[in-house]
């Protein structure tokens, strides 16, 4: 099977022809594979990996080695999807020049073909700055993460009118700043669809209602890889850790009582050969 990559245009078009954007994160090789054949057009390579695979309590802590060892693996599992890599907390807030060098990692070392980074209007000429070197650049507006405290914590964002105001200015500063896509985490979804309507770029929503150009989602939230704590944004499509559990404790079991491995796990050696030892 050897699919064309999903291209920046083909993501625009399908705002145009009012047809959803698919994106899913993955973390690993395994993963890319199966959301690459399942046909979902962009794949995430999320810092919240951090979280759902590397066990941190937040996002804040994630390096640019870690994501780069994550969006490496990522890329290598990818024949169609559009990859984005996750710039983590500290790799592009302390200077634009920085920010440039670290968002051509991802492309240069680990075959990304864009970035993400989360913030507002404060943000645009970061966002600039990447995009004048070649780099793509999707936004990331609404509850970031990576700055909850600011936020003080993972709260709905632009509720009131000034709040709601300030996420408009943002999506437009940001689009003018040459992003091609951005994400809308966590805000009403009423301002999600009057956003959308005003971008030229597509509108990825987690939390931000079904007018939103795409949807994103955790994967080990709809596999049900991660229980620590499941956001009311996310469904769970299937609960993949009790599956999980049983077959590893089926195999446990199989080792104890000795019926694993079986004749046909095993590998043999003529009688001839055999004597010749004894
Ligand atoms: N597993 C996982 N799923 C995610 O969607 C996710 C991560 N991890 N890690 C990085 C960020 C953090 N995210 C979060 C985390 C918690 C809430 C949360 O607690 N939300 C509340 C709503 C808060 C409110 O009502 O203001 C909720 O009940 O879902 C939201 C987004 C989204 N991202
Ligand atoms: C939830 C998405 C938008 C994200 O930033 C992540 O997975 O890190
Ligand atoms: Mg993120």
């Amino acid at each position: 099977m050897n699919r064309k990559k999903v291209t920046i245009a083909e993501l625009q078009e399908k705002k145009q022809k009012k047809q959803k954007i698919t994106m899913l994160t993955a973390y690993d090789y395994p993963t890319a594979r199966i959301l690459d054949q399942a046909g979902i057009d962009t794949v995430l390579v999320g810092d919240s990996g951090g979280m759902v695979a590397l066990g941190y309590e937040s996002t804040v802590p994630v390096t640019m080695e870690e994501m780069l060892f994550m969006s490496k693996a990522v890329a290598r599992g990818i024949k169609s999807a559009f990859v984005i890599a996750d710039m983590p907390f500290m790799s592009y807030q302390a200077s634009d020049e920085k920010a440039v060098e670290n968002a051509a990692r991802f492309i240069k070392e680990a075959g990304c073909d864009a970035v993400k980074l989360e913030g507002g209007s404060e943000f645009a000429s970061t966002v600039r700055a990447i995009v004048r070197a070649g780099i793509p650049v999707c936004a990331h507006i609404g509850l970031t993460p990576q700055t909850a405290t600011m936020l003080s914590g993972f709260k709905v964002q632009g509720k009131d009118a000034e709040g709601a105001r300030r996420l408009i200015q943002a999506a437009k500063d940001l689009e003018e700043a040459g992003a091609f896509m951005i994400v809308f985490e966590c805000i009403p979804h009423s301002l999600a669809a009057k956003i959308t309507e005003a971008l030229k770029i597509p509108t990825i929503g987690i939390g931000a209602g079904k007018d939103c150009d795409g949807q994103v989602l955790v994967y080990h939230d709809t596999v049900g890889l991660f229980e620590r704590f499941i956001p009311k944004f996310a469904k769970q499509y299937i609960q993949l850790t009790p599956i999980i559990r049983d077959a590893v404790t089926q195999y446990k079991t199989e080792v104890e009582a000795g019926t694993f491995p079986g004749p046909e796990h095993v590998f043999t050696m003529n009688q001839e050969e055999l004597d010749k030892l004894y």
